[in-house]
């Protein structure tokens, strides 16, 4: 039973683009403090899904409430906060002004700016025009334009493209300390292994449909739990009739380097060996969540 309010409802969702099908019956819930990745290869409808949450396009079929009213009304995109890489800027603008006016367009005061300038290290380029700005510090502007007025939902798209590993870690340090405080945080990322280390759920989309929406390890775990990539002279029929394997990919003529999915890399191993002695650069390793999510997807572009 959900004892709590969702913070992003949507049921039944559907939407298409004259006849493109961007969206095929999606249902999504985020509860406070949560953050959901939504994953999926170019074109499964992320984006859409993201304009219909904040409230930019309406719904052609099916329901989106965020904390139980409509995103298309202002009151309740007061509780959003939105950072989407689309967005641009008011060249003309400087840093302070661009997040003293989303204070106030959230219905704050202008004031309200200086705190987050300082948690997100803006301070010193408060008087700086956007357009002088490096395109991490661009990001870090429009995270701090989503975050000053302290949004019940964070949408965040893309948000870490272009930043170093320093500037990465701290921008999700400063969303856990939101998460800690209820904010509930939806973010769309290709960074598939970032996910898996910051993300509550992972939400894999496909032509317009939800594929698998759960804790990122449980994708992994529905995964055959270890490749084992070889050189080898043996061909794909008898690399197949192995024990144990579950897939073989990459086999492309004599002495091919392939990579073959296994849920027992030891007894593999051992036949391999003994039907191969020439075998080599051997590596065995775990499937990551780029592998889960390309499985579910069906094809490499979802791990791009
Ligand atoms: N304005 C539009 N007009 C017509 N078709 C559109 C429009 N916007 C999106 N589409 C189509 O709808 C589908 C879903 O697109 P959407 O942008 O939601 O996917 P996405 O998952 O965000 O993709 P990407 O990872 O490439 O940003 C695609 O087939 C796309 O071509």
């Amino acid at each position: 039973m959900e004892t709590t309010q969702a913070v992003l409802a949507a049921e039944g969702l559907r939407y298409r683009y004259g006849e493109t099908v961007a969206l095929d019956g999606v249902d999504l819930r985020v509860g406070p403090g949560e953050c959901v990745a939504l994953l999926g290869p170019n074109g499964a409808g992320k984006s859409t899904l993201v304009t219909l949450a904040v409230g930019l396009l309406s719904p052609q079929q099916g329901t989106v409430r965020i904390l139980g009213g409509d995103p298309r009304r202002a009151a309740t995109r007061r509780r959003l906060g939105v950072a989407q890489q689309t967005l641009g800027f008011p060249n003309t603008l400087t840093v302070g002004e661009l997040v003293s006016g989303a204070a106030v367009r959230g219905g704050l005061r202008a004031v309200a700016a200086v705190a987050i300038l300082a948690e997100l290290g803006l301070t010193d380029l408060a008087r700086r025009r956007v357009t002088k700005l490096s395109g991490g510090q661009k990001q870090r502007v429009q995270l701090a334009m989503a975050l000053v007025t302290e949004p019940a939902l964070l949408v965040l798209d893309e948000p870490t493209v272009g930043l170093d590993t320093r500037a990465r870690r701290d921008f999700w340090q400063i969303l856990a300390r939101r998460r800690a405080r209820g904010t509930a945080v939806l973010v769309t990322t290709h960074l598939i292994e970032e996910s898996r280390a910051v993300a509550d759920r992972v939400v894999v989309l496909d032509r317009g449909r939800i594929l698998a929406d759960a804790p990122p390890e449980e994708l992994v775990s529905r995964l055959p739990d270890r490749t084992v990539t070889v050189r080898t002279g043996l061909g794909r029929d008898g690399l197949e009739r192995l024990p144990g394997v579950l897939g073989v990919s990459g086999v492309s003529g004599e002495d091919s380097l392939v990579t073959i999915q296994t849920r027992s890399p030891e007894d593999l191993l051992r036949v391999l060996l003994d039907r191969d002695p020439g075998l080599s650069e051997l590596r065995v390793r775990d499937v990551g969540l780029a592998e889960a999510v390309v499985a579910l997807t069906g094809g490499e572009k979802a791990a791009a």
